[in-house]
């Protein structure tokens, strides 16, 4: 996918110290950092990993135009001409390690490593993180509505009320990915080839003479595609009675009504009352969508009161993630270049022990129970470190529940971060859209039901090395003594 002129979209503080480390004479330096968040949003068990097509694309078309230098020219900070000549030839040479889309990662787990010159790394922080940070989210908030839509046909409704238009289409990809039918969006229908749907609004109904008018002249538009917005005046006493007149009009003409939409009121007792209408005309086929600020809280409300609505349009709450509108995920230094040309473990100390870093280059693997096929834990070791093979015991240690310390018997692994560019080539076949839907299903397969319920679920773990460990511990005591 194309996008370009996108190399300012970083902080002023990533280019001043590159700035400052092209003057000091170490932007050539090698370092490492890693991606991750800290807490799972919504008290989801999980998240779902998206942004990785963004990140390639942004990655692909990193370099300064000549517009960009004249513009860094003009800063208060008197850039030399000399930074900004390097900054001309700047393009990404590095490696980047990620976690595929669809993948559903959990806290502390890092998503993207990228490996790479000072100068670039760090460039790239502001751009990676908001990519990760808003598709994740978003990802994993259509998750939790379709976990709890099940089969229902579900809508993403929300570009109108988006935070602006990039929000909107790659909100819809990652609505998508997550287990969304479809897309009122036909911008995000035409990019990421997303089925795209509609009904009418208000202003259809509002536009002409009566309601029966309305529905009739719609239905003679687009003879295919007949759903009709139901509760313009009133919903059980005009709005399902005309809709069911116009049903059995078609239906003499060898046509089908295909839905009707309910967009107010009391959803569950409508949308039953409008079931029984329907039936009892004899039009069972038609099916009931419903809309109106719904979100996965009301959805899963309304069926237990028994609503019937076959399909749901979710816009607002989905693509604003309106009850938590980040994700907090982070970009931290793990490794840097001593003076051998080695990687040292570089460590973040804080006061609250949960925001430690992880020290070191790490891989990541998902532990899987080769009798149930279902995930145990996640584990992190040194690229060096092989995991133990098949059948001997690995051992498993959490320094935040170092009582769940345990011996793992059997078990297969799955290597988490795949290799997406290496020295600046990109080596990754990104995947299509639907294969990342099927991928993310899958990964639902691998996770017991505790791990994926929507109301306080199990915590899934994540277990480090013994080596890892004692890195941690040692530059912890380290620094602690300084
Ligand atoms: N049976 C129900 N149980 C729980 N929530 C419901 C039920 N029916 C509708 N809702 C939700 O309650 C909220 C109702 O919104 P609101 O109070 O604005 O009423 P409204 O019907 O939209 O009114 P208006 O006619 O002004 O649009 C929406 O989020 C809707 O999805
Ligand atoms: O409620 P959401 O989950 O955000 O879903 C999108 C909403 O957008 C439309 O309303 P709007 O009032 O904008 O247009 P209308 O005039 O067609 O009702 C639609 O009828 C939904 O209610
Ligand atoms: O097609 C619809 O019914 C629709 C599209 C966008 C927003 N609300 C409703």
């Amino acid at each position: 996918m194309q996008s370009t002129g996108v190399v300012l979209h970083t902080d002023k503080y990533q280019i001043n110290m590159m700035y400052a480390h092209w003057i000091n004479g170490t932007h050539n330096k090698k370092v490492v950092f890693e991606a991750y968040f800290r807490k799972l949003p919504f008290g989801n068990g999980y998240a779902v990993s998206a942004g990785l097509a963004r990140i390639v694309a942004y990655i692909q078309n990193l370099r300064f135009e000549e517009s960009d230098l004249v513009y860094l020219s003009e800063q208060e900070e008197n850039y030399d001409p000399g930074f900004l000549e390097e900054l001309k030839q700047l393009r990404f040479t590095g490696s980047l390690y990620s976690v595929k889309e669809g993948t559903l990662v959990f806290p502390n787990e890092p998503l993207i490593r990228v490996e790479g010159r000072m100068m670039e790394a760090q460039l790239v922080e502001t751009a990676l993180l908001n990519y990760m940070n808003y598709q994740t989210l978003i990802a994993t908030k259509a998750s939790r509505i379709k976990n709890v839509a099940g089969s229902d046909i579900l809508m993403e409704f929300g570009t109108r009320r988006a935070q602006e238009a990039d929000a909107a289409l790659w909100g819809t990809r990652a609505a998508y990915l997550a287990g969304f039918d479809a897309t009122s969006n036909m911008l995000a229908g035409k990019m990421f080839d997303i089925p795209t749907k509609g009904t009418h609004a208000h202003s259809w109904v509002q536009s002409f003479d009566s309601e029966e008018e309305a529905f009739d002249r719609f239905a003679q538009a687009l003879p295919g595609q007949v759903t009709l917005l139901v509760d313009t005046y009133d919903t059980l006493n005009s709005g399902v009675p005309h809709a069911i007149e116009l049903g059995k009009r078609l239906e003499a003409e060898g046509k089908r009504l295909s839905a009707v939409r309910l967009d107010s009121g009391d959803l569950a007792y409508l949308s039953i009352k409008t079931r029984e209408m329907l039936d009892k005309a004899g039009l069972p086929y038609v099916k009931i969508v419903a809309s109106n600020d719904l979100d996965e809280h009301t959805i899963m409300n309304l069926k237990v009161q028994g609503a019937r609505v076959d399909s749901w349009g979710v816009g607002t709450q989905l693509i604003t993630a309106a009850d938590q509108p980040t994700l907090g995920g982070v970009y931290k230094l793990v490794a840097r270049e001593g003076a051998d040309g080695e990687y040292l473990p570089t460590i973040k100390i804080s006061g609250n022990p949960e925001k430690v870093t992880n020290p070191g280059i790490k891989d990541m693997y998902r532990l899987i129970d080769p009798e149930t096929n279902k995930a145990i834990a996640d584990y992190l070791c040194f690229p060096h470190e092989e995991l133990v093979p098949k059948g001997e015991s690995l051992h498993l240690f959490n320094p935040s529940h170092p009582y769940l310390n345990k011996q793992l018997k059997k078990y297969k692994s799955e290597a988490l971060l795949v290799p997406v560019f290496l020295d600046g080539e990109l080596v990754y076949k990104l995947p299509s859209l639907e294969e990342i839907r099927l991928y993310h299903r899958q990964q639902l397969d691998l996770f017991w039901p505790e791990y994926l319920r929507m109301l306080n679920p199990e915590h899934y773990r994540l277990y480090m090395s013994d080596e890892v460990w004692e890195t941690k511990n040692r530059l912890m005591k380290e620094y602690m003594s300084k």
